[in-house]
C-alpha cells in the first residue's frame, strides 16, 4: 500500500470540489462528563451537529495506549501476514474494500463483534503473542468506551425527561447487544496532492447506522463532519479525548429529533491515521421506533423496523446511500430510488 502510481490512485475515490486545506471545526462542542449539568448540553450537541467531543471521561489511558500499540504492530505487519485474518465478511481484516457492494477507501481494518467469540487466535499468531494479550486489550478498551456510551446516553434521557434514564443504555448493556469495534488504519498516501493536487478519500461519507458511536484517534487529522449549511469540516484530532456520533437508530428513537451525522474520514499524505471506534448496537430483534415521550402528539416519521431489518438493508445498499430514507413513512418509491441514486 506503499508506492503508488498515476493509474494505481486513479481508481480511488477522491473529494471533488475540495481545496487542499479544509477548514477546521473549532467549536466542536466539548462535554465535561465529569459535570453533571452536561446533560443539558448534550442534548444540545445531538440536535444541532449529531457530533460532540468528551473530555474527562475516565478511561484509563494504558487501556487506549495498550490497544493503540497491538494494532500499530498488527498493521506494521507484512500484508500477507494481515491477509491471513481477512477477508472481511463482515468481521475481520479489511484492505482497501469497505463492506460488500464496491465501496472502497484508503484503509486497512480489523472489525469485530463485540457479542460473539472472535479468532484472536488469527491476530495473535501474527503477532507472535498470545491470544489472551489481545482478547483482553480489546476487552479492557471496549468495556470501558461502554460505560462511556452508557454514561452519555443516561445524560442524554435525563436531559431530555425521560423515565427511566436507562432507555437507551439498556440496550448497549443486553448481553445480546449487537455490538461493532473498528480499528482503522489509513496509511499515509503521498502520491495523491502529486498527481491530482485533490483529497484522497481514507472512509467514504455516510451515517453509522448504531445508537452511538464512540471514536477515538491518534493525532493525525482526517475526520470530517458535515453540517447542516452542507459544507464539510475538518475536526481536529485529541488523543486524548472521544468523539461521539449519533446514529441512525438513535435518531429514529428521537423521532428525528437528533440528527445522525454525516461524516468521513480523508487520508493523509504524510502521517498516518489510526482510530478505534466502538458502535453501540441495539440487540437484533430489538423494535427501533421512537420514544412515546418524545412524541409529543406528532406521528411517527418511521415505519416499524427491527435492528435486525435495518441493518441487513445497510448490508444491501453502498456507503454514501441513505439508508434510513427507506423507512421514512412518507416516501414513495420513486422518491427513494431519487435519492439515492
Ligand atoms: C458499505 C458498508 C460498510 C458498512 C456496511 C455497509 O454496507 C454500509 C454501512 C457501513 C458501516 C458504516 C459504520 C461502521 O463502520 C460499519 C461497521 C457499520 O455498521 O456500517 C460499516 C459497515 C462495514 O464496514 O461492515
Ligand atoms: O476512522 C475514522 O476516523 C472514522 C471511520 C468511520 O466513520 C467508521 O468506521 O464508521
Ligand atoms: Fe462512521
Amino acid at each position: 500500500m506503499v508506492v503508488l502510481t498515476k493509474q494505481a490512485i486513479e481508481h480511488f475515490p477522491i473529494v471533488k470540489n475540495s481545496c487542499k486545506s479544509p477548514s477546521f471545526f473549532n467549536d466542536v462542542p466539548v462535554i465535561d462528563l465529569s459535570k453533571p449539568d452536561s446533560k443539558n448540553l448534550i442534548v444540545k450537541a445531538c440536535e444541532e451537529f449529531g457530533f460532540f467531543k468528551v473530555i474527562n471521561h475516565n478511561v484509563p489511558m494504558e487501556f487506549i495506549i495498550t490497544l493503540e500499540s497491538e494494532a500499530i504492530k498488527f498493521f506494521s505487519s507484512p500484508l500477507s501476514e494481515k491477509l491471513k485474518a481477512g477477508p472481511a465478511d463482515p468481521f475481520g481484516y479489511g484492505n482497501k474494500k469497505i463492506g460488500q457492494n464496491g465501496d472502497i477507501g484508503w484503509v486497512e481494518y480489523i472489525l469485530l463483534s463485540t457479542n460473539s467469540e472472535f479468532n484472536y487466535q488469527k491476530f495473535a499468531s501474527i503477532l507472535g503473542v498470545n491470544p489472551e494479550t489481545i482478547r483482553a486489550a480489546v476487552n479492557d478498551y471496549v468495556s470501558a468506551v461502554k460505560k462511556v456510551s452508557c454514561d452519555i446516553l443516561e445524560m442524554l434521557a435525563e436531559g431530555l425527561n425521560i423515565n427511566p434514564k436507562n432507555v437507551f443504555s439498556k440496550l448497549l448493556m443486553d448481553e445480546k447487544s449487537d455490538s461493532v469495534f473498528r480499528l482503522n488504519h489509513y496509511p499515509p498516501c503521498p502520491a495523491i496532492e502529486e498527481f491530482t493536487g485533490k483529497n484522497l478519500i481514507g472512509f467514504g461519507e455516510h451515517t453509522d447506522p448504531q445508537i452511538i458511536s464512540v471514536l477515538r484517534s491518534n493525532n493525525t487529522s482526517g475526520l470530517q463532519i458535515l453540517l447542516t449549511n452542507g459544507h464539510w469540516i475538518s475536526v481536529p484530532p485529541d488523543p486524548s479525548s472521544f468523539f461521539i456520533n449519533v446514529g441512525d437508530s438513535l435518531q429514529v428513537m428521537t423521532n428525528g429529533r437528533f440528527k445522525s451525522v454525516k461524516h468521513r474520514v480523508l487520508a493523509n499524505s504524510v502521517k498516518s491515521r489510526l482510530s478505534m471506534i466502538y458502535f453501540g448496537g441495539p440487540p437484533l430483534t430489538e423494535k427501533i421506533a421512537p420514544l412515546p415521550s418524545l412524541m409529543e402528539g406528532k406521528d411517527s416519521l418511521y415505519k416499524e423496523f427491527t435492528w435486525f431489518e435495518y441493518k441487513k438493508s445497510t448490508y444491501t445498499i453502498r456507503l454514501a446511500d441513505n439508508r434510513l430514507v427507506l423507512f421514512e413513512k412518507s416516501l414513495r418509491r420513486h422518491d427513494v430510488y431519487n435519492l439515492n441514486s
